[in-house]
């Protein structure tokens, strides 16, 4: 009841592809028991793996599909969240996960815009950073840096796959992007809720006093150098000079990155689809994919990160079928969509 009178408490996780933040949700969600929490989840590529292996029940999970969060599908994760609000059923928190390329900044923002301002509390902004495959000039990413930046609190996961002695040189290169703030080092999210959750650990509200708010009700500060396509109805965004290069690019193209959607109703010949992990472009950093393999009973479910493969199975619940999506820079998807439907069975 407290809780709903303040605002909603909102925590945003962000980090880069494949650093865990869908683990993290699993963990919270897990263990936040008594406090009936909501996620919003968005997802890069145009498949929903993400909201199959999250561990939510269909009511409390809202998928936001067909964009970016950071710009082109803000207006949705504004009545997404009036959508959670308005429910008889009410929610005592909502988590926010990104995709793994968006700017956790405007996603923020939204928070502190008019439509939203009044019934939720922007508590935090969790980034995950991935103790293995995080190096500062990752990709050359300013997103990936900026992920950092605004974090409230990092989490260094991945904490497993490294040496203790990487771990403290990751701690200095972190500090770099990041001067204060605490980092907190975990193995698969695994982290003491009472640390990251309804700790009002929020700082930048002061930063974003500042901000303007444009007619139409978007707010916009001082670094979002993001466009507003689709969804932004033809509005005028020529009083932002600074940013106007960036204008009507996609900000997720502009930093050279590119993924493929993969279904298909038929099962994959499980020999060759190794061979196509093997033979995988150089370019493709993050793969994820619930799989169909002939000759599987069970539901299989991989994961690339960087060059790691991991491999579950589950026991099928639907239809059968492949889903898959692989994301990086530079890589030919004509080539990959051919090499894929080369392993249909
Ligand atoms: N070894 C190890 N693997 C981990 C850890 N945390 C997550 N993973 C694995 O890393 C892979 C990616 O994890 P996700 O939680 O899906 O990552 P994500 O950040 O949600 O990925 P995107 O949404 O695609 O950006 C999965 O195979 C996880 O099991 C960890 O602490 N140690």
């Amino acid at each position: 009841m407290q809780i709903q009178e303040r605002g909603l408490p909102v925590t945003v996780i962000t980090g880069f592809l494949g650093s865990g933040k869908t683990t993290l949700v699993n963990h919270i969600l897990r263990n936040n028991q008594g406090i009936k929490t909501a996620v919003i989840v968005n997802e890069f590529g145009d498949i929903g793996i993400d909201s199959e292996l999250i561990v939510s029940t269909e009511e409390d999970m809202v998928e936001l599909e067909n964009g970016c969060i950071c710009c082109t599908v803000r207006d949705d994760l504004v009545q997404a969240t009036l959508r959670i609000l308005e429910r008889d059923h009410k929610v005592d928190y909502l988590v926010v996960e990104t995709t793994g390329l968006a700017d956790p900044l405007p996603v923020a923002m939204t928070f502190l815009g008019p439509e939203l301002r009044n019934v939720t509390r922007l508590d935090g902004i969790i980034g995950v950073v991935d103790a293995e495959n995080f190096a500062p000039t990752l990709f050359n990413s300013e997103t990936a840096a900026n992920q950092i930046a605004y974090s409230d609190i990092i989490l260094l996961n991945k904490t497993d796959c490294v040496e203790h002695e990487a771990l403290e040189r990751l701690e200095g290169q972190i500090r770099e992007l990041k001067e204060d703030g605490p980092i907190l080092r975990t193995e698969y999210g695994r982290v003491d809720l009472r640390m990251i959750l309804d700790v009002g650990v929020f700082k930048l509200e002061e930063q974003f006093a500042e901000a303007e708010t444009e007619e139409h009700g978007h707010v916009h500060g001082p670094d979002c150098g993001h466009d507003h396509d689709e969804h932004d109805h033809g509005h005028s965004h020529d009083h932002h000079e600074h940013d106007h290069d960036h204008h009507h690019h996609n900000h997720i193209e502009a930093e050279g990155f590119t993924s493929i959607s993969l279904v298909s109703e038929r099962p994959l010949a499980a020999k060759q689809f190794e061979q196509f992990l093997k033979d995988l472009p150089e370019g493709v950093f993050r793969g994820k994919g619930i799989l169909w393999l002939a000759e599987s009973p069970e539901k299989v479910i991989f994961h690339l990160v960087g060059s790691r493969i991991r491999i579950d199975r589950e026991t099928w619940d639907g239809a059968r079928k492949n889903q898959a999506v692989f994301i990086g820079k530079d890589f030919d998807r004509e080539a990959l969509k051919a090499r894929w439907s080369a392993c249909l069975a």
